[in-house]
């Protein structure tokens, strides 16, 4: 089940589950303000209609849909301030979830997953290439905790103009950084781009592209200059979050399964199987 259609990365995972061959529950949690009733993805011949169903609707048609599609697995591309409500609604009902949707309180977030018992996978990105270098200095900083000691770090993400927060990404990022001793000041170190102009003259991000891209850079500086080093990662469109989107889905449904004791993952847990 596909939450946050008609919205732009929820139609490109529908669009990577139909290409698997997976089964769509044909619902899909929307906005209260959502004028449709329907949607449908108009490339792909065999997209069935899909349901939206407005937070004040959706209370009285979940048992319906639990009882229908037994083995319902919920993923979450919405809003930063959907983030928790829409993960308690899953976990008040045990539909097991993969969130996407970055933002909210992250804390809760974790926290009442883990206390419902819900099986559920929850990253801010699951691009695994991405996956992997956040995996990558995960382990860095465990093992060298000084190796950017006094070192300043600046961030730069530009993201399409209606992106609603700050990128989940960087944040988490940020904090591998700063477990190896890099100075970080969200005032003055980060820079959030969201202009379209400066997209296209800076970054040479292509037009079609300024709806939906996401590019981050790094960069470390010694403490008297001497030494900088960057870590970049430029995504253009979409895709490649909902491809790891559907192998997270995959992922989670096998741990169902198997009745895994441990419930809740991230997506090193899924790159690293
Ligand atoms: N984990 C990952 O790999 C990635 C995460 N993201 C994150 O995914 C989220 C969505 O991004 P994106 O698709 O670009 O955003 P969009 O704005 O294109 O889509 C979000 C959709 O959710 C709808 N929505 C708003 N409130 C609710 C609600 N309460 N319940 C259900 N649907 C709701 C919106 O409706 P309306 O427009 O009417 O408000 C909209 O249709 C963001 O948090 C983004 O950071 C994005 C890319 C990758
Ligand atoms: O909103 C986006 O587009 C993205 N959101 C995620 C984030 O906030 O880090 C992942 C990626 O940057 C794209």
């Amino acid at each position: 089940m596909v939450n946050g259609l008609p919205g732009k990365m929820s139609s490109e995972v529908l669009k990577v589950v139909l290409e698997r061959g997976l089964d769509i529950v044909p619902y899909s949690l929307t906005a209260e303000s959502q004028p449709d009733l329907l949607f449908r993805l108009q490339q792909i011949n065999h997209c069935p209609n899909i349901t939206l169903l407005k937070p004040s609707q959706r209370d009285s048609e979940i048992k319906k849909i639990v009882r229908d599609y037994s083995r319902l697995i919920a993923v979450d591309y919405t809003h930063p301030d959907a983030v928790n409500s829409n993960a308690l609604f899953y976990q008040t009902y045990q539909i097991p979830f993969v969130m996407g949707t970055t933002g909210g309180d992250r804390e809760q977030l974790i926290q009442s997953t883990l206390q419902s018992n819900t099986y559920a996978v929850i990253a801010p990105n699951m691009g695994k290439q991405i996956v992997a270098l956040q995996t990558m200095l995960d382990k860095m900083a465990q093992s060298f905790p000084h190796l950017f000691q006094n070192y300043r770090l600046q961030v730069t993400e530009s993201h399409q103009q209606n992106k609603a927060d700050t990128s989940g990404t960087a944040k988490e990022i940020i904090q591998s950084f700063i477990k190896m001793g890099a100075h970080f000041d969200v005032n003055t170190n980060l820079r959030m781009i969201r202009s379209p102009k400066e997209q296209q003259e800076e970054l040479k991000i292509p037009t079609e592209y300024l709806s939906g891209h996401a590019f981050h850079t790094y960069r470390l500086t010694s403490p008297d200059n001497s030494m900088e080093i960057a870590f970049q990662h430029n995504v253009l469109g979409r895709n490649i979050y909902a491809q790891g989107t559907v192998d997270a889905v995959v992922f989670l449904w096998n741990k169902i399964q198997h009745k895994e004791p441990k419930k809740l993952y991230n997506m090193m847990d899924v790159l690293m199987e």
